[in-house]
């Protein structure tokens, strides 16, 4: 018996007094040098200090509910966040408060790897943990990169943005950029690593042969990190240079590694990689993400069918299905083990 969805996502700001103690949430123990920090909560007030991110969650999750009702669901929806509130401890208490004694989890992330699984499941063993012996049971959604209606939610996306540019036009992905360490504990230790770089690239190649791109690019953004330690590269910004010295003359970015066009989609590719393409004389267009697309509450409803009433999973790839486990157990024992890291100095 499901008494209820948990809508599990990053969070944001709200005004220009959250920036910062949003931030060091964030970035608590992670060895993020304080210069990343100052130079990223600039970001956030060049847009005066609030993210889209919680708005276009809500706007989501009121999608959600519509279908749902449109489905004849009877699930009310909790929405809580990692790094801001509502904080998912606080929902989760609420939801105890409510009754509710099992729960399916949304995350919004529809990957593997540690950032954009594994830490869920860590959210949700402490929210639980706060919450204490009346804690319901919270089962995660699995990844969702190869569902077809994530796949052409993205290439419809990319079909749109393609209208603004010449038919020559080099179609890149980006994805939020993992240290390579990570990167390489990503996924079950059988499955021998990598499991978040080789489902984005899976992704978009899914997304491309659907828009029948002749040739696409996979790379990275929104680094952070001290310099000297490696990370998932190249860069976008430097992408577009090098593009631009092989001639390449228009480029339309897909950030395929997100769901929502949150702040590091917007100041990373709006601002910073168009930019370089203006400076360079290139023609630019970014695809839109899922979020806003009907057919991402469809998706959202389709997965919370295949736990409640055994609907086989639907799935563009030969990849195994990952991310779906219980009250925050990895997926399997060292999966994606959190990487150590380097110590604040
Ligand atoms: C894989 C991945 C996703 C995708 C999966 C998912 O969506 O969950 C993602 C999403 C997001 N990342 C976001 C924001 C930030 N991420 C940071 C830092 C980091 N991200 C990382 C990875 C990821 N991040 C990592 C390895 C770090 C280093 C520190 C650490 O290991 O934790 C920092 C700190 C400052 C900085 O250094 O940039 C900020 C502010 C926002 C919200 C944007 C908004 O407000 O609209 C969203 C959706
Ligand atoms: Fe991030």
């Amino acid at each position: 018996m499901t008494d209820a969805l948990l809508w599990l996502s990053f969070g944001g700001p709200e005004g220009p007094d959250e920036v910062r103690p949003f931030l060091e949430n964030v970035t608590r123990g992670r060895g993020v040098p304080p210069e990343r920090l100052d130079e990223v909560a600039e970001h956030y007030h060049h847009f005066g200090g609030v993210s889209p991110i919680n708005r276009l969650n809500r706007e989501a999750i009121d999608a959600v509910r519509a279908e749902l009702a449109a489905a004849g669901i009877d699930l009310p929806v909790y929405f809580g966040n990692r790094n801001w509130h509502p904080m998912v401890e606080d929902t989760v208490a609420e939801m105890a408060r409510d009754g509710v004694r099992t729960a399916l989890v949304f995350p919004t992330s529809a990957y593997g790897g540690y950032s954009a699984c594994r830490q869920y499941d860590e959210d949700i063993e402490r929210a639980r943990a706060a919450v204490g012996a009346d804690a319901p049971d919270l089962v995660k959604i699995r990844h969702f990169f190869d569902h077809p209606l994530f796949i052409t939610a993205f290439a419809d996306a990319v079909r749109e943005a393609a209208k603004d540019l010449p038919a020559d036009h080099r179609l890149v992905f980006t994805a939020h950029s993992v240290p390579v360490s990570a990167d390489k504990a990503a996924g079950p230790p059988e499955e021998g690593g990598h499991r978040y770089s080789r489902q984005i690239a899976e992704a978009a190649r899914l997304v491309a042969a659907e828009v029948g791109a002749p040739e696409h690019d996979v790379v990275w953004q929104s680094r952070s990190g001290p310099p000297q330690i490696p990370w998932l590269a190249p860069d976008i910004v430097d992408h577009v240079e090098a593009l631009h010295a092989d001639g390449v003359t228009a480029v339309l970015v897909c950030p395929i590694g997100f769901v929502s066009d949150h702040l590091e989609v917007v100041w990373d590719l709006d601002n910073e990689a168009k930019e370089k393409a203006e400076e360079l004389g290139m023609a630019f267009a970014r695809a839109t993400t899922p979020n806003g697309d009907p057919r991402f509450a469809q998706l959202v409803v389709e997965l919370v069918r295949e736990q409640l009433e055994g609907v086989p999973p639907r799935k563009l790839s030969t990849f195994a299905v990952g991310g779906c486990t219980r009250n925050g157990a990895p997926c399997a024992v060292g999966c994606c083990e959190p990487v150590r890291r380097p110590a604040r100095t």
